[in-house]
């Protein structure tokens, strides 16, 4: 793993059969510990309402897209691009994930409690029997096919 945290993503060639994991820490609550620590000790509270939050993080998933506008379709693993571009990338979505926490604390949303839970809502939703293989919205599906 790479300082800039540019892992093993897949791999150069595009297979996905390496072993990819996220490091265990830090964790979701180590995160929103971090940046409240660094947003108190610059006197940038006063900034970090949820608007301003939602409309920072809006400013940063712009700039990863940015990576990826204009390019031919990207492959899992990312074969092709530079170390630049990956630590690029690396660093615009922590950008997203740091307002995203940032934005859960301020509107006291229990981030990784809430995903556990919708996670269960979502395979409710999208029962493995109806679903596999098929990309429709629950809303595409007939009373007989659920
Ligand atoms: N008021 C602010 C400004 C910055 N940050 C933190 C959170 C982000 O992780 C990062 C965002 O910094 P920049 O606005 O400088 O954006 P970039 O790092 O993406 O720089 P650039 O826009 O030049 O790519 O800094 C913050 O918490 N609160």
């Amino acid at each position: 793993m790479m300082a800039s945290g540019v892992g093993d993503c897949g791999s150069k060639n595009g297979s996905s059969e390496e072993h990819f994991a996220f490091s265990k820490h830090p964790n979701l609550e180590d995160i929103r510990k971090l940046q409240a620590e660094f947003s108190q000790e610059r006197n940038w509270d006063q900034y970090h309402q949820p608007r301003n939050l939602l409309l920072a993080l809006m400013g940063e998933v712009g700039e990863v897209a940015e990576l990826f506008q204009w390019r031919e379709e990207v492959r899992e693993g990312l074969p092709g691009w530079s170390e630049k571009e990956r630590e690029h990338l690396a660093h615009e979505l922590s950008d997203v994930l740091i307002y995203l926490v940032r934005l859960a604390d301020k509107c006291q949303v229990d981030l990784p409690a809430a995903t556990k839970e919708k996670i269960a809502l979502n395979k409710q939703k999208y029962p493995v029997s109806k679903v596999w293989g098929s990309n429709k919205k629950y809303t595409e599906y007939t009373e007989d096919e659920m």
